[in-house]
């Protein structure tokens, strides 16, 4: 069966339909992953967005239990070139078509990905939906003009409970944007008693679970779109040792007066340089991201850039210049170097183990 694919300039793309046969609108981004994409169709950071992979074959190594982000996919669509009908490894269980059936999930193949990467690359992410050949282009066009892109999606994709992940170490809070399991995962593997809470928690309500240390997580959109979660950052800062992860990142920044913006088509892959100003070191790192924080806005407030990337020299880390606060725009628990950015859980270790040091001498002194 074909399906198109309608964008808001007006081109349309023609493949065959994979997946579910409902009709989705999305922001219609691409990623340079050659692979990882189980991880991307559950990385909540993807919610309401159209992916499209530049890798031509998708789908051969199947679709296993293990390698999800996420227990609900919140991605609206995937646009590939080629989708492998039988996939071949010992842990696949399903293909990709077959998973994108199960959740319910639309898709094409068999178009020009390179064609559309370009015309995202010129004009910036498009608003598109995948839809069935009946659809009238005209009416649909006008239809994703008027179009308002979602802005409660860190709603949608937070958990809406607390809950634990025991450890022997100490208690660190992860606020929960949308986080990815790899994040979770990378902190239990440090030891630590790791409290996964929503992201609408207040300061008080944080401060109450006696946290040692305090990870924000990614998520998807734009990160003034919750400023709730800004306040509580902000009340945070300084009471308890930081670290934020690509939204977390981006929250900082705002809770510290930076300003963030919205990139032309954003980072998206397992393939981006960045560079630590500190030490000179190159790490390969998996990014997702649509907006950057400011290079020029972060003079105003108490943050340095401690990483750029190094294709575009946009920041991709800051650091407080006084308080236990830090945070990247990658993401370390992804493994795409395979460990090149796993070093800033240890730099995180290091603040929480020095903060408790303090703690203690104070209360002996
Ligand atoms: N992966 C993320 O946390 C992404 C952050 C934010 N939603 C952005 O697109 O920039």
């Amino acid at each position: 069966m074909k399906r198109q694919l309608i964008l808001e300039n007006g081109e349309t793309f023609v493949g065959e339909a994979i997946g579910s046969e409902q009709e989705k609108n999305g922001e219609v981004v691409f990623n340079t992953g050659m692979t990882g994409y189980q991880e991307i169709l559950s990385d909540p950071s993807y919610c309401g967005q159209i992916v499209t992979m530049t890798y031509p074959l998708i789908g051969n190594y199947g679709i296993n239990r293990n390698d999800f982000e996420s227990v609900k996919p919140s991605i609206n669509g995937l646009i590939v070139r080629e989708a492998t009908e039988y996939p071949s490894h010992f842990r696949s269980q399903l293909s990709i078509n077959d998973w994108l059936m199960n959740e319910d999930i639309p898709g094409v193949q068999g178009i020009d990905t390179r064609k559309l990467t370009r015309m995202i690359r010129n004009s910036g992410t498009l608003k598109g939906r995948l839809c069935s050949m009946d659809a009238d282009v005209e009416q649909v066009v006008a239809e994703l003009k008027d179009m308002h892109l979602a802005t409660d999606q860190v709603s949608r994709v937070s958990t809406k409970s607390r809950y634990m992940n025991p450890g022997p170490k100490e208690r660190i809070v992860l606020i929960d944007y949308g986080v990815k399991k790899g994040i979770v995962k990378d902190l239990v593997s440090e030891g630590y008693e790791v409290l996964v809470v929503p992201y609408s928690m207040t300061t008080k309500e944080v401060l109450a679970l006696q946290p040692d240390g305090i990870v924000l997580s990614n998520g998807p959109g734009n990160p003034t779109d919750v400023p709730e979660a800004i306040e509580t950052v902000k009340g945070l800062i300084g009471k308890i040792p930081m670290f934020g992860i690509c939204l977390g990142h981006q929250l900082i920044a705002l809770a510290c007066g930076a300003v963030t913006t919205k990139m032309n088509f954003g980072h998206r892959g397992s393939n981006h340089p960045v560079k630590d100003l500190r030490t000179g070191h190159i790490a390969m790192t998996s990014q997702n991201h649509g907006y950057t924080v400011n290079e020029e806005s972060l003079q105003n407030t108490d943050l340095e850039i401690t990483h750029i990337n190094v294709n575009d020299s946009s920041v991709e880390g800051v650091r407080h210049k006084e308080l236990p606060v830090f945070s990247v725009q990658y993401h370390p628990e992804a493994s795409p170097g395979p460990e090149d950015a796993k070093g800033l859980f240890k730099e995180f270790k290091q603040l929480v183990e020095t903060n408790q040091e303090e703690l203690r001498g104070k209360t002996h002194a």
